[in-house]
């Protein structure tokens, strides 16, 4: 693409060096490089792409965006800019021809059941012969296809990249997870949303945010960025502050949650153990749906899907089949199999409040001792730590506390963090610093009916030590130790 149609719209200080150039890519990391490329040096948390400038160059480089002042050789063309994190949207949506304009872009934020709802959308649309693409945690998701890229919502290029390829293979809906990273640091700039979706809020990320006001003003930005509609959770506290702060919108707004008070809500509940059943009421109707997965959330996160869909004109027919068709999300209330007269339940709780939920839905059913084995993760909130110990230990007879994605920090010490929080219940505790050697732990000590519970990974399957990610199935680990146990009978 030419330079000249690449950065139209972008607004730049100053431009030295030639405008007329064929640029055959566009990277802000300097190894992804090749020759005729664009580099956007970005002043990052633990780096700085001023610093791989050279680098880039090396690689093929024929103009660097930049916010600081640099002197360069007379052939590159140097675009200095205030924010590097905005242009590179700006120049990635333009490389790819603005493709959110010509979707139906649904961005979905909240601390919990964003994946989920993605699932659920996804299942929903296709029922009513919808292409529906997804962009989030599990990985970016066109037709069949699954791509992982690390974050939940990856940076603008890749953003980007993928609606075009969406778009290009006949896609026109797309389900993306808006996590308050992404929003803080520019990834979703210049994607048109149609839909904003808001789940709930409670503890998690204050490592990056501070506090959780800062958190919620950031997760509310997502709602000035919508032109058709902003869904909202009426039950949830900041659900209920979101509508008061973005009353003056013009984007109409949808209501859900429990019983009569919102546009969308859930009556007749009924739960149990293989899922839960219950009308599913809007202005159009009403319809009974059957649900696979258990949990007050699941209703949640149904009557969410359901509230988008309707924002799509559609009919409960479709809606009602699209969320029965899901049999589960991987790692969400996930049951391994074990042929044994124990349990074992794979879950994706990392934070306090999914935790609670969780365990206080496993009670309801909960024959025998509920087993928890949970750490949590490094380099992320320190001050959920003692919260999430606190919270497993007043829900289960026994917290086996380890690891889970101890990344740069000693697995330890976070497990100290922890065990704080337990140790305000109870004594009555296990430290086992090697996860494998946890879960272990927890299926040959198993005694009947017991619910072991591995919380945190979910659908991980590697686990993050030392800036190093290394293969890590717990479904494995579960089968492997069963074997084991076989073996010994
Ligand atoms: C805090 C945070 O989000 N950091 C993100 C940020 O990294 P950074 O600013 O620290 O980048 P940096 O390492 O300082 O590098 C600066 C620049 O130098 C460049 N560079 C670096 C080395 C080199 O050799 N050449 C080069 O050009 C880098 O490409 C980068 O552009 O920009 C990077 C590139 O987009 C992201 O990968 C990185 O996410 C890190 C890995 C991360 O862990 N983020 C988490 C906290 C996150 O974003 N989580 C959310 C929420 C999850 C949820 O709850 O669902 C998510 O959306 O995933
Ligand atoms: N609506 C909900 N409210 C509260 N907890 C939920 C909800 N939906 C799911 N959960 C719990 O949270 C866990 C994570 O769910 P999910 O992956 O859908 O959330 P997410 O918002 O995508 O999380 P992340 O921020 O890590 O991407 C589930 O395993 C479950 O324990
Ligand atoms: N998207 C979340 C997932 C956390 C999952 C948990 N396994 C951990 O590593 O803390 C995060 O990156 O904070
Ligand atoms: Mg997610």
């Amino acid at each position: 693409m030419n330079l000249r149609d690449l950065i139209k719209g972008l607004s730049c200080e100053t431009i030295t060096g030639r405008k007329d150039l064929e640029i055959e890519g566009i990277d802000s990391d300097s190894r992804k490089i090749g020759r005729g490329y664009l580099f956007v040096a970005i002043s990052g948390y633990r780096d700085d792409g001023c610093n791989y400038i050279d680098a880039a160059l090396d690689k093929g480089a024929v103009a660097v965006v930049t916010e600081k002042s640099v002197n360069l050789p007379d052939h590159v063309t140097v675009i200095k800019v205030k924010d590097s994190r905005t242009a590179l949207a700006k120049l990635s949506s333009n490389y790819y021809k603005n493709p959110s304009h010509d979707m139906h872009l649904i961005g979905i934020t909240g601390t919990s059941g964003k994946t989920t709802t993605t699932y659920l959308i996804k299942s929903i649309m296709e029922e009513s012969g919808l292409k529906c693409g997804i962009i989030g945690t599990m990985g970016n998701i066109i037709n069949k296809e699954v791509v992982k890229t690390g974050n939940t919502t990856p940076e603008s290029l890749i953003i980007q990249k993928y609606l075009y390829e969406m778009l290009k293979s006949g896609t026109e809906y797309c389900a993306m997870e808006v996590s308050s990273h992404s929003i803080f640091l520019k990834r979703i700039e210049y994607c048109e949303f149609e839909i904003g979706l808001f789940t709930n809020l409670s503890r998690d990320h204050l490592d990056f945010h501070k506090t959780m006001d800062d958190y919620f003003e950031v997760k509310s930005r997502l709602f000035y960025k919508t032109n058709k509609y902003n869904i909202v959770n009426l039950d949830d506290e900041y659900g209920r502050r979101l509508i008061e702060k973005i009353e003056d919108s013009k984007v109409p707004l949808l209501t859900y949650g429990f019983d009569a008070k919102g546009d969308i809500f859930a009556t007749d509940v009924k739960y149990s153990l293989n899922g839960v059943n219950f009308l599913l009421n809007t202005p159009k109707g009403s319809i009974p749906i059957n649900f696979n997965i258990p949990g007050k959330f699941s209703v949640y996160n149904s009557l969410a899907a359901a509230s988008c869909a309707y924002a799509y004109n559609i009919d409960l027919d479709n809606i009602k089949k699209g969320l029965e068709k899901v049999q589960g999300v991987k790692g969400r209330f996930e049951i391994v199999p074990t042929k044994r007269d124990f349990s074992v339940i794979i879950d994706f709780a990392h934070t306090p409040n999914e935790l609670e939920n969780l365990l206080t839905l496993i009670d309801e059913f909960a024959q025998g001792r509920k087993v928890v084995v949970f750490g949590a993760g490094g380099n992320r909130d320190k001050t959920k730590r003692p919260i999430m110990g606190e919270v497993v230990a007043n829900h289960c007879d026994l917290p086996i506390v380890t690891s889970d994605n101890p990344r740069d920090e000693d697995p330890e010490k976070i497990i100290d963090d922890v065990i704080v929080g337990v140790k305000k219940v109870t004594d009555n505790y296990i430290k086992i610093i090697d996860r494998r050697e946890a879960i272990k732990y927890a299926v040959e000590n198993a005694k009947p009916n017991d619910i072991i519970i591995l919380a945190g990974k979910g659908h991980e399957t590697y686990t993050i030590i030392k800036g190093k990610k290394l293969p890590f199935d717990e479904r494995k680990i579960v089968e492997d130790t069963l074997k084991e146990l076989n073996h010994e009978r």
